[in-house]
């Protein structure tokens, strides 16, 4: 089958854009594994499909999935990406924008200077939401918050939509990532396994943070990664309410209220080329 696809990066976590409301989307997890193989296909983290909304208050639907066919549950560059796309292929002509995902509503706001604002809809720390098991461990409480230790790290754990374990780090450079982000990856106190987030505190309105993403491994920059950890470092007290944050590939801005107020996350989002594949 002939499918006609759009390349897409957010501060370099790089998309392949399906557009469903032109074109039938049905592909196989085989089809995208090779759609989203850097060898054998285009290449990308994750695989984003925009969708007709059936609910009268949302102009679309928006789906994702990792780079190995698995569905997941949210991606913050990949939204950014996704209203980059319906504005500019003229899908709406409206500069914010409603979308359901699995399981989130986000707003989306396409800012002058052509970055994207996104409401990411609020932090859960409920573990049932995660899942994370943390049956017979004792956590550290630092301001009141919990870090549980596992695979040998103090280990921050929220829900952004989809699950994230974050640490501190003294040096985001020299952190194992390679190695221990697949272990916490795959660590049997996450069922449904979880994306590892590394983060240096460089002053109380900036870090830098590296994220070994779940099924797509450690790539330049995770939008959920990124609220996940500046979350964290408010509730521990390390962080102030608006952060920069610098990834490898890019630099996004994080914004937190706390409680059940919605993170915002500000950041570029960029159109890289149009192609057809035939899978
Ligand atoms: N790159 C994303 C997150 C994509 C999904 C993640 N790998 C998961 O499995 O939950 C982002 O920008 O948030």
């Amino acid at each position: 089958m002939r499918l006609r696809f759009t390349k897409m990066q957010g501060a370099g976590n790089d998309f392949v854009v399906i557009d469903a409301t032109r074109q039938p989307f049905a592909l196989t997890p085989e089809q995208m594994r090779r759609l989203g193989d850097r060898r054998f296909g285009v290449g990308c983290d994750q695989i984003l499909v925009i969708e007709p909304s059936n609910d009268a208050g949302a102009d679309f639907r928006y789906r994702i999935f990792n780079n190995t066919g698995a569905e997941v549950e949210h991606c913050g560059n990949g939204s950014r990406c996704f209203v980059r796309y319906v504005v500019d292929a003229g899908l709406t002509d409206k500069r914010e924008v409603v979308v359901d995902t699995m399981n989130r509503r986000l707003r989306l706001q396409l800012q002058d200077d052509g970055r994207v604002t996104v409401d990411m809809g609020a932090p859960v720390f409920d573990h049932a939401a995660l899942p994370f098991d943390a049956s017979g461990l004792t956590p550290r409480y630092v301001n009141g918050f919990e870090l549980w230790p596992v695979q040998g790290v103090e280990l921050a754990v929220l829900s952004m939509g989809n699950p994230h374990a974050v640490q501190r780090v003294d040096d985001v450079e020299t952190a194992p990532v390679a190695t221990l982000g697949p272990a916490i990856e795959h660590d049997a106190r996450f069922p449904r396994r979880v994306n590892a987030g590394f983060m240096q505190v460089l002053a109380r309105d900036r870090i830098a943070l590296r994220v070994f993403e779940r099924d797509a491994g450690e790539t330049l920059a995770c939008g959920t990664g990124a609220c996940a950890a500046v979350v964290a470092g408010i509730r521990l007290g390390w962080l102030d309410a608006a952060v920069e944050v610098q990834t490898r590939g890019g630099q996004l801005r994080i914004e937190w209220a706390g409680g059940a107020s919605p993170v915002r996350m500000t950041g570029p989002a960029t159109r890289v080329f149009d192609g057809e594949i035939t899978l």
